[in-house]
């Protein structure tokens, strides 16, 4: 059976790391420097960094030289987030030489743009699927986009070839992950999904594992790190087969 991949999370909002509840700007909790932090995870034996630029998701400035330094500082793979919208953001983000970059409010708001770039990036681009029930959210997670299911069967026929799936309601609560949500995605598509949001525990990151079979190929795990809730090393022994 493959191994879950993890992806420990650096959100970068006023230059800092930080970690939000619910996704909602002004419930920051700092943890200093995005690059110690990534160094850090990297350290610890992370195959994968992903990396946010909340500011640039929110609209309110970026921090794309920081983001860029971090990820050019990194032997390993790197997922880019945050406010990748339009040809410009997205060469800047590939410039990095990143492995891949989650669009989200783009594929809500410009289905045309994307469907070009998932043509001409392939496996480069990753759609983030950030939901309340199945009310997908974009601009930083603050309007309605569409319905998830309807989203999902367009990006699918358009050949989007990964999803990170986000239930906005778990996102830095430590309250688990929604599994239900998880295996209904699955179920609706043959893509590979990236977990996202409300990690708490070893045991949440087993029962992650347990979906492995069914197209959920990692899990993102932000505040649990942080929180020290678990070590990275620990994680990934508890994921390992
Ligand atoms: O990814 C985004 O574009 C984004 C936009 C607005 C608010 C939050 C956003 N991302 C948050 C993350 O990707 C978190 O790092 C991740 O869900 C980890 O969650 P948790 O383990 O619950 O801290």
């Amino acid at each position: 059976m493959s191994t879950l991949e993890l992806l420990p999370a650096v959100d970068v909002r006023d230059g800092q790391a930080v970690r939000l509840v619910h996704g909602e700007s002004g419930t920051e909790t700092s943890y200093g420097s995005p690059l110690e932090a990534a160094l850090a995870w990297q350290a610890s034996g992370a195959e994968w960094l992903h990396l946010v630029d909340l500011d640039a998701a929110f609209g309110t400035g970026d921090n794309r030289a920081l983001v860029a330094e971090v990820t050019r500082a990194m032997d390993i793979k790197v997922e880019l987030s945050g406010g990748i919208r339009d040809d410009a953001t997205l060469a800047a983000a590939l410039a990095t030489g990143c492995t891949r970059v989650n669009l989200g409010t783009a594929a809500l708001e410009t289905p045309e743009w994307v469907a070009k770039v998932i043509a001409e990036h392939g496996d480069k681009i990753a759609v983030g699927l950030d939901v309340r029930g199945t009310t997908l959210r974009g601009r930083g997670w603050t309007r309605d986009g569409g319905d998830l299911y309807e989203t999902l069967a367009r990006l699918d026929q358009e050949g989007c070839a990964r999803y990170v799936v986000t239930d906005i309601a778990k996102d830095g609560t430590l309250q688990g992950p929604n599994l239900e949500l998880l295996k209904n995605v699955c179920a609706a598509t043959d893509r590979p999904v990236v977990a996202s949001g409300g990690v708490s525990s070893l045991d949440d990151l087993r029962a992650l594992s347990g979906l492995v079979p069914l197209g959920v190929e990692g899990a993102i795990v932000g505040k649990a790190l942080y929180a020290k809730a678990f070590t990275l090393e620990e994680a990934l022994e508890a994921v390992s087969p």
